[in-house]
C-alpha cells in the first residue's frame, strides 16, 4: 500500500552536521571515483553513532543492555503522537497531552533547536516521571527533537537511566519544526549494527 503522504523527520548527514561536543563528526567521501574504478563511485563512511536524528541502544548507557543489533523492530515501526511542548525550559508530566489509542510512540516537539548546523548550548530538561508515565501507558518509544534526552554536561543521564530501567526506548534529533500535533505512523529502524551502542535512522511520518 503506498503511503499518502510521507514527511521526512531526519536531520541531513553531512560534513556539517554538529556532532557531540568532542565526539567524531560525520563524513563521507568516494573511496574509489567512477574515473578511477572505471565501472562505479564507491562512498566511505566515518562517524559517531550519535549524529542527526538516531536511536540510542540501551548499550549506550548501560553495558548490559541491547545492542544495536538486538533491538526489537516494532519499537521503531509504530504509532505516535507528536505533543507540542514549545516554550518550556522544564518538561513535566502535566505538560503533556492526552495520549490517543493505540499511541505507542510519543514525539516532543520542543521547537527549541533552531539552527541545525550548530549543537545547541541548551535544551529543555525531560522530568524523569515521564519514562513512568511511558510506560504506565503502554508507550514503548520517547522521540525528542534535541540532541539528547539529557542535558549535556550532565554524567549521571537520570532521563536515560530512568527509560532504561522501565525498557523504554529514545529516538532524538528529530525535526518536528514543520510538523503540528496529531497522529502518525512512525518509521525509524536502526541499521543492524552488530555490538552497535545506537545508530542513525531515517525518520518518518506517514499515514
Ligand atoms: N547521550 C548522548 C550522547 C552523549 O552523551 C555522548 C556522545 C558522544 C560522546 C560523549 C557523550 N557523552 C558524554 O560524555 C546521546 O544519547 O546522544
Ligand atoms: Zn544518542
Ligand atoms: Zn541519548
Amino acid at each position: 500500500m503506498k503511503p499518502e503522504k510521507i514527511i521526512d523527520i531526519s536531520m541531513e548527514l553531512s560534513g556539517t552536521t554538529p556532532e557531540w561536543p568532542g565526539d567524531v563528526p560525520f563524513s563521507y567521501e568516494l573511496s574509489v571515483t567512477k574515473q578511477e574504478s572505471g565501472s562505479v563511485n564507491v562512498g566511505k563512511l566515518q562517524s559517531s553513532t550519535h549524529i542527526g536524528t538516531h536511536i540510542d541502544a540501551p548499550f549506550h548507557y548501560d553495558d548490559q543492555g541491547l545492542q544495536t543489533h538486538e533491538l526489537p523492530l516494532d519499537i521503531y515501526l509504530c504509532k505516535a503522537q507528536v505533543m507540542d511542548v514549545s516554550g518550556l525550559n522544564k518538561i513535566n508530566l502535566s505538560d503533556l497531552k492526552p495520549l490517543e489509542e493505540g499511541v505507542t510512540a510519543v514525539l516532543l516537539k520542543t521547537a527549541s533547536w533552531k539552527n541545525r548546523t550548530a549543537f545547541p548550548e541548551t535544551w529543555p530538561v525531560f522530568d524523569v516521571s515521564i519514562a513512568q508515565w511511558l510506560t504506565d501507558n503502554g508507550v514503548n518509544l520517547l522521540g525528542v527533537d534535541v540532541p539528547s534526552v539529557d542535558p549535556e554536561t550532565s554524567k549521571e543521564l537520570p532521563m536515560h537511566q530512568a527509560m532504561n530501567r522501565h525498557q523504554r526506548f529514545i529516538l532524538e534529533g528529530i525535526v518536528l519544526d514543520d510538523v503540528a500535533e496529531g497522529i502518525f505512523r512512525l518509521a525509524a529502524l536502526p541499521l543492524k549494527i552488530k555490538g552497535g551502542d545506537g545508530s542513525p535512522v531515517r525518520a518518518v511520518l506517514y499515514s
